[in-house]
Parts: structure tokens; C-alpha cells; sequence
């Protein structure tokens, strides 16, 4: 953590989106910079995961603007530098396949259907180390646990070295064991460079590692915080007490972020 003034690796500005005819994102304004760490806080059905989906362009913006990696989503094909982990899904397809074949499979992007190399089958290796998977790894993915699965995913994620990594509640249904690989491993995401882009609910053993919050409510950034007052937010994660009133413009950071509804800064770093 500390200083990022780095290049952002998401710029969503004013971002719009509907699922069906429900008008679901109503103008977000999210900058992920090189390095950072951000969790997307918020109620549920507050907007998270339409969000994410929106910045891996699975959900159409129907307004706004998104850049990757400084480029218009419309001329960026690098989805290989960015590493998802889906929302409570699970590595079992019905397809009998190991925790290796499916970590694997997270090197699609990088080898273009290839067949293993050498600088592949270390990517897998370290994945699956990192998550402490590395035992398992000749296991039927059919016969791990739920825990186990979000770490499958996580290393299949991890496999494709990603310089962005998006992962969609990652801590759900996980035991502390398990949440706390998750905090070593994506500590050293943080520290090879990576940036992260992390759904919650709750910041649990994550919390010392975000490096900014963004709370949604309604399809809208409600708002920001700064790490000062993420311990709060770890034990009031929806923002029953919201600081200086859900109301009121919170100035944080530069002293640009503009909080209040309908006073999103398209400068300010949410
Ligand atoms: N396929 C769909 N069609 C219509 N509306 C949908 C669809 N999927 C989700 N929604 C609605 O969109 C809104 C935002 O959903 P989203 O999944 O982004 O919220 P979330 O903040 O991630 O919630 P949660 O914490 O429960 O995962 C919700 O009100 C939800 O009911």
C-alpha cells in the first residue's frame, strides 16, 4: 500500500447498465489504479456484481465510458492480463477434471491452445502452491470442499499471472483457514504489482490489505473510504453509520472526491 499515482487499469466513468428492464447501474464512477487494492462494498442487490461483470464486459454498458489499461474497452483484447473469480461458483463442470487440469486452465489466454511449456506448467505450480492447493493437485476437482473450490478458482486465476485481478466475493462460504490464504495470497499479488478489484461483504482478514472502499447503494458510489476507516467498516460493512451523513459530500484523499448523490467527480479517484 501506499502512494498511487500509477496508471489506471480500470476507468469506468458514469457507467449506466440494465439486466432486463431493470435499470441496475446508475452512473459509477470506479478508478483502479496500477498496485491498489479496492473492495466494492454495498447491501445486496446494490450494484456489485453488475459492476464487475460490467468492467469484464459481461454486462453492455448502456452509458459511460470504460477504459482498461488506458485503453477504450472497444479496442482492448488483453483479457488475458486480467484474472476472474466468478461469484459462488464452483470449479466442478460435471466433466471429471483434476484441480491441476482446472488450474490449468487458466493459462488458456497466455498459451493460445498450445500444449503445456515449461514456463506454463511452473505458473500452475506456483498457483497451486500459493493457495496450498499444491497436495491436491491430482484430485478430482468433484471431491473438494466448498472451500477448497474458491481456492481452485483462485488459482486458476492466479495462473494466468494476471496484472488485474477481479474476484466476486471471494470470502463467501470460506472458513478462516481459507480466508486467511486468501489474505497471504493476494498479498503477494500486491507485491509482484498486481491490482485488485475485490467484491465483499465483509473485510474480515482482508481488511488490512484495501487500500480504498467503495460503497455502492442503489446502483450509485454512496461512497469512499479511505484505509482510516476501514476497521469501522469491517464491523459496519452497509454503512449503518455513515460518516458526516449519508448526505454529505465526503472529501477524501486529494480533497477532489465528491460524495454526495449526483456529485460524482469524474476526477476523483473512486
Ligand atoms: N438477470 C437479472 N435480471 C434483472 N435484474 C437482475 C438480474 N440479475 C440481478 N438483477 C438485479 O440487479 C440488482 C443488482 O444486482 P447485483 O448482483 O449486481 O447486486 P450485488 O450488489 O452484487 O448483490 P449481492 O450482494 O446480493 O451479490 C439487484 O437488484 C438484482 O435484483
Amino acid at each position: 500500500m501506499g502512494q498511487y499515482d500509477g496508471d489506471p487499469v480500470i476507468a469506468l466513468r458514469g457507467a449506466t447498465a440494465a439486466l432486463g428492464a431493470r435499470q441496475v447501474l446508475r452512473g459509477i464512477d470506479l478508478t483502479v489504479r496500477r498496485g491498489e487494492t479496492v473492495a466494492l462494498l454495498g447491501a445486496n442487490g446494490s450494484g456489485k456484481s453488475t459492476t464487475v461483470r460490467a468492467v469484464l464486459n459481461q454486462v453492455p454498458l448502456t452509458g459511460g465510458e470504460l477504459e482498461l489499461f488506458g485503453t477504450p474497452l472497444a479496442r482492448f483484447s488483453a483479457w488475458q492480463r486480467i484474472g476472474y473469480v466468478p461469484q459462488r461458483s464452483t470449479a466442478a463442470s460435471g466433466v471429471p477434471a483434476t484441480v491441476r487440469e482446472v488450474v490449468a486452465s487458466g493459462r488458456l489466454g497466455r498459451r493460445r491452445f498450445r500444449p503445456l511449456g515449461r514456463e506454463d506448467r511452473a505458473a500452475v505450480r506456483g498457483a497451486l502452491e500459493l493457495v496450498g492447493l499444491a497436495p491436491l493437485a491430482r484430485e478430482p476437482v468433484d471431491a473438494l470442499s466448498g472451500g477448497q473450490h474458491q481456492r481452485v478458482l483462485i488459482a486458476r486465476a492466479l495462473a494466468g499471472e494476471p496484472e488485474l485481478l477481479v474476484m466476486d466475493e471471494p470470502l463467501a462460504g470460506v472458513d478462516l483457514a481459507s480466508q486467511r490464504v486468501l489474505a497471504h495470497t493476494l498479498r503477494e499479488q500486491v507485491a509482484r504489482g498486481c491490482s485488485v478489484l475485490l467484491v465483499l461483504h465483509e473485510l474480515g482478514p482482508l481488511a488490512p490489505l484495501i487500500d480504498r472502499a467503495v460503497v455502492l447503494r442503489d446502483g450509485r458510489v454512496e461512497r469512499i473510504e479511505n484505509p482510516d476507516r476501514l476497521h469501522d467498516l469491517a464491523c459496519h460493512p452497509h454503512g449503518s453509520e455513515p460518516v458526516g451523513g449519508s448526505d454529505a459530500a465526503l472529501r477524501i484523499e486529494t480533497g477532489k472526491v465528491g460524495l454526495a448523490a449526483g456529485e460524482a467527480d469524474s476526477e476523483a479517484r473512486v
